[in-house]
């Protein structure tokens, strides 16, 4: 067995040019048999399998692969280890796994039914309702959107939020500097707590709440922890393979735990992972959107010089970290910039798929956030791909203008042919 990184030329692949971490039998130079491969389009890296039962003949190649994954290993100890992808693939699994097993043991519940204990419902209450205000000050058009999901739904989504809020205030809030890998321990710890029933103030009360009434499991909540202590201890991001793991941690996550709350339409088709997938794709797209639009404030608001950009695919476009400290719009810039456009796109268009299996009452606020934040990526051209100095912003018109348009799409029923790959 060896493994190698390959430019694989297959015509019974529906991409052609994939690549892979691949643990393989060799004829010489040639390779008879992979267990898994990588496409250089990640986002369709687990829908490029080999049919089954055939034999695939691979051309081993240079290690130096173009375009826009550059996931480029160089030593075979890279090659051997598991891609970020994968590893994140693992946890969509469990996440659909979890919610599969509820649908078949229980298909008309998916909501457990409540476990109140005296005299603490109105406590309960009270919670969810702050919730509510501090999702209305933080994020208001998100707001606004949850006001449209089922009341139950609705205040379950607030309270995940303001969970995401904190956690994220942590590292980026005005204490951010105080924050220590211990202090991040500890939250973790009261997260273990709430998860256990036993919260630990009344805004974990309510998330408490919402884990034991919705199939919500832990995995995500620890993975956003681990996102913001890659956030301590890491300022450079090496490829894309590493910002797909920082990506994945600070907002798939989001995605893969508002899934069991919003609900999969009970009319759907699509197989639940191919919906989490599609949930974790918007959480990707937001963050590879908000880092290509934070990158002047990310290094020189000395948020603490942070470059979340992939290092390698900085270096083959001709430019350096001390080009982006220059914060000079050259033309190496632009093209830069387009393939890092190009790739949050994607991420946008596989999550734009997913929405419709999503429950009815919960597409308008999901189509809405990804509406307004794909717009982000226009608004970065229309600056001439200058965001050193201006921040890409969409104006309330244009915002406005999307709304209604959220809303017509969320009316598109489950399509009968199930739209995303049945797992
Ligand atoms: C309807 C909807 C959008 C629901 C999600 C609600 C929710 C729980 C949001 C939490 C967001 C949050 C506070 C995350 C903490 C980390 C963070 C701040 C991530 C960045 C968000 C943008 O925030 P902002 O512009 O304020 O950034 P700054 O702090 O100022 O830098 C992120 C970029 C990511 C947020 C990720 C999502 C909203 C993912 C949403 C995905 C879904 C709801 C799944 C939808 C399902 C399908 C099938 C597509
Ligand atoms: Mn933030």
């Amino acid at each position: 067995m060896s493994v190698a990184l390959l430019w694989v030329v297959s015509p019974n692949l529906q991409l052609s040019n994939c690549f892979g971490f691949v643990d393989s039998v060799r004829d010489g130079n040639r390779l008879i048999y992979s267990s898994r491969l990588v496409c250089r389009d990640r986002s369709s890296m687990f829908n490029c399998r080999p049919k089954k039962g055939r034999k695939q003949k691979w051309n081993a190649r240079s290690i130096k692969v173009p375009g826009i994954s550059s996931m480029v290993a160089s030593t075979v100890d890279e090659l051997a280890a598991v891609s970020s992808e994968e590893k994140v693939y693992n946890v969509v699994l469990k996440q659909a796994a979890l919610v599969k097993e509820q649908l078949m043991s229980s298909p008309d519940l998916d909501v457990n039914p409540d476990i109140v204990l005296p005299g603490s419902l109105g406590l309960l209450n009270e919670a969810y309702d702050r919730c509510g205000e501090v999702c209305a000050e933080y994020a208001k058009t998100f707001y606004l959107g949850t006001l449209l999901m089922t009341p139950e739904r609705r205040r379950a989504i607030w309270a995940i939020y303001v969970w995401c809020r904190r956690t994220d205030e942590l590292v980026d809030g005005p204490n951010a500097s105080h924050i220590t890998p211990t202090a991040l321990d500890r939250w973790e710890s009261r997260l273990e707590d709430l998860f256990r029933g036993r919260p630990f103030d009344m805004l974990d009360a309510a998330l408490s709440d919402t884990v034991a009434k919705y199939r919500v499991d832990i995995q995500p909540f620890r993975d956003m922890i681990e996102g913001m202590r890659m956030d301590l201890r890491k300022s450079r991001y090496k490829n894309f393979d590493e910002l797909y793991l920082y990506c994945y941690n600070v907002a798939g996550t989001v995605g893969l735990m508002s899934v069991p709350v919003m609900g999969i339409a009970p009319e759907s088709e699509a197989s639940p992972v191919s919906v989490f997938d599609a949930a974790l794709a918007l959480g990707i797209a937001n963050q590879l959107t908000n880092i290509l639009r934070d990158v002047g404030e990310e290094m020189s608001c000395a948020r603490r010089g942070r470059v979340y950009l992939p290092q390698d695919e900085l270096a083959q476009a001709g430019l350096s970290d001390d080009d982006i400290f220059a914060g000079k719009v050259t033309d190496k810039w632009r093209r830069f910039m387009k393939s890092q456009i190009k790739r949050a796109r994607m991420f946008f268009d596989k999550a734009e798929k997913g929405v419709t299996e999503l429950n009815a009452a919960s597409r308008w606020p999901v189509y809405a956030s990804l509406l307004l934040y794909r717009q982000i990526l226009d608004e970065i051209e229309a600056n001439d791909y200058n965001n050193f100095t201006k921040r890409a912003y969409v104006n309330k018109v244009k915002k406005m203008a999307a709304l209604p348009t959220a809303y017509a799409r969320s009316l598109i029923r489950p399509s009968k042919i199930p739209p995303l790959t049945k797992v």
